[in-house]
């Protein structure tokens, strides 16, 4: 084979192993191995300029390879400005103190001679400085010749392919993070439109609550709502439970407080027949009954101590035993509970166990009152009277501006629940297709004296049962006996309706049930 065949031989050689380098480091890594080959070199680099321009990086030299392209103590500076290739010599070289150039020429082993040349694509755009180190000079030989001609056109347009399809796959991935943002985006905003149908308001503190609600749905936590007596806790859990992925599966409520602590651990459990005397039969329990859904356990605050450590168990493991059973039982189901009584103080009181708290509040929520969002007055007042005219079949047209300022005054210490049942009355009041006027709006705290220093309700000297506070020996027993006196009064006001009675003392029915139990308070 003749010298000009032998050279076509080994260009076409080092060619095909060059265009088959996939990724941008490993052709730098062939090529300069190439070009070390070819030309007898003591040592090839490539360095690579970053997209900014101001960086030169040569992955060779790790934590080292780093150029300041604005630093004139190394010669990279040099050749980049000018766009032209030169020779450093070994006594040059020693003179620029740049700590990445002194590594450079360590790695090579102190060559005689350096070919720094800058590497261009066909855009003209710069792509890095080619470094070839040897102990001979005659530079004009070696990149006078075709075969280097050759590989160094070659090694530019494979490396700009390489980065073309790097920026492509970065372009690519851009758009898919982008598109995965706007998804996110645009589920959130549906899921929280869906939302604001039945967790009313446009305060921004609402807007956050329904955002925090969607993404609670959206995980297995535990969420623990907290906030004060009826301020929408209860709506909250339900969201959450409508837009999780187990909407289809059961929500199953629990109210600790309105359920007698004696029960409420076989009510949770369930038991079998036999287990305590009046155990009957077999009877499964609320959270086996929740499996495949949400478990709401409302006033948690109130739970027994005793039950507090078993409940923290089965959140643990998910396993729980029937009272009376030897096998353990499964079942999946994700936690909500809510309390309006701050924890914090129940754990410091030693009532409350700070292990289950945490183990509860995995995802924290908390409502704020009515009277710090006053902009959602409007909107939950429309809604409540929408829902009025949805029931009775008719009712007022809307709700005076006046009504709505005399609204924004009160402090609602009920929260929602005040607002729904004082917008109820007076849609009953209201003339049909009118709008709600001020002077309709019972705007009181029933257990509030007045300016004139009556009490504008509930005058608790008068009610039956009760002692006067000269005749009290026993403040606890007085306390329940006025607390039985105004239930029983409550209910008379709603001719017995439980349900009433209950919102307007601000009031979960089940709590009132267990108090017109527990003080043989009956509807009549
Ligand atoms: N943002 C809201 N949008 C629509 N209705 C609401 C909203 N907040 C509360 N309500 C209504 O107010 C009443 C009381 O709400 P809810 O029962 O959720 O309060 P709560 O905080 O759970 O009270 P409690 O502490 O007594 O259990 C319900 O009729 C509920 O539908």
């Amino acid at each position: 084979m003749g010298r000009m065949q032998m050279e076509l031989h080994t260009g076409i050689e080092l060619a095909v192993e060059m265009v088959q380098q996939r990724s941008l480091p490993d052709l730098l890594r062939t090529a300069t191995k190439q070009l070390e080959t070819a030309f007898g070199l003591t040592r090839c680099w490539a360095l690579e300029l970053d997209i900014s321009g101001r960086l030169l990086h040569c992955a060779d030299l790790a934590a080292q390879g780093e150029f300041d392209c604005s630093d004139f103590s190394h010669p990279f500076s040099h050749i980049l400005q000018t766009g032209k290739p030169r020779e450093l010599t070994r006594a040059a070289s020693y003179r620029l103190d740049y700590p990445g150039f002194q590594a450079l020429f360590e790695a090579s082993d102190r060559p005689r001679s350096l070919w720094l040349e800058p590497l261009k694509g066909t855009d003209g755009r710069t792509l890095g400085i080619l470094v070839m180190c040897r102990d001979g000079g005659d530079w004009d030989g070696i990149v006078g010749q075709p075969l280097y001609r050759g590989l160094k056109e070659l090694l530019t347009l494979q490396w700009v392919a390489r980065l073309q399809s790097r920026d492509d796959g970065w372009q690519r991935r851009l758009l898919k993070r982008s598109l995965d943002q706007l998804n996110d985006s645009e589920t959130l905003r549906q899921r929280s439109e869906q939302l604001s149908r039945t967790l009313v308001g446009n305060s921004l503190a609402m807007n956050q609550l329904r955002a925090q609600i969607v993404r609670a749905a959206g995980s297995q936590l535990s969420v623990l709502v907290q906030g004060e007596t009826g301020c929408g806790k209860d709506v909250v859990a339900r969201g959450i439970h409508d837009l999780s992925e187990r909407s289809n599966g059961p929500l199953i409520i629990v109210n600790c407080a309105a359920i007698p602590d004696t029960l409420l651990e076989s009510e949770l459990f369930g038991h079998t027949k036999g287990a305590f005397s009046g155990a009957d039969q077999n009877k499964e329990g609320l959270l086996a009954q929740a499996n495949g859904g949400t478990l709401f356990l409302d006033e948690i605050g109130d739970m027994p101590m005793a039950l507090q450590s078993k409940l923290l168990r089965v959140l643990e493991s998910r396993q729980f035993r029937l009272l009376g059973a030897s096998q353990e039982q499964h079942s999946d189901f994700r936690l909500v509970a809510a309390t309006h009584q701050p924890l914090q103080h129940g754990i410091e009181q030693g009532c409350f166990r700070r292990d289950l708290f945490y183990r509860l509040s995995q995802f924290p929520l908390r409502v704020i009152p009515l009277r710090e969002r006053p902009e959602d007055l409007e909107a939950l007042s429309r809604y409540f009277i929408r829902l009025y005219k949805e029931r009775e079949g008719a009712g007022p047209q809307g709700i005076s501006s006046h009504a709505l300022h005399a609204l924004a005054r009160y402090e609602f210490p009920g929260n929602v629940r005040e607002l729904r049942n004082i917008i109820e009355l007076a849609c009953l009041q209201t003339p049909v297709g009118d709008d709600i006027q001020p002077e309709l709006l019972r705007l009181e705290d029933p257990f509030c004296v007045s300016d004139t220093g009556i009490s504008t309700k509930i005058e608790p000297k008068t009610m039956v049962g009760v002692p006067t506070s000269n005749d009290i020996r026993d403040l606890k027993a007085a306390a329940q006996a006025f607390e039985a006196a105004v239930i029983r009064e409550r209910l008379q006001q709603y001719g017995g309706n439980r349900a009433q009675a209950a919102e307007s003392l601000g009031l979960p029915k089940r709590t009132l049930a267990h108090k017109c139990l527990k003080y043989q308070v009956s509807e009549s």
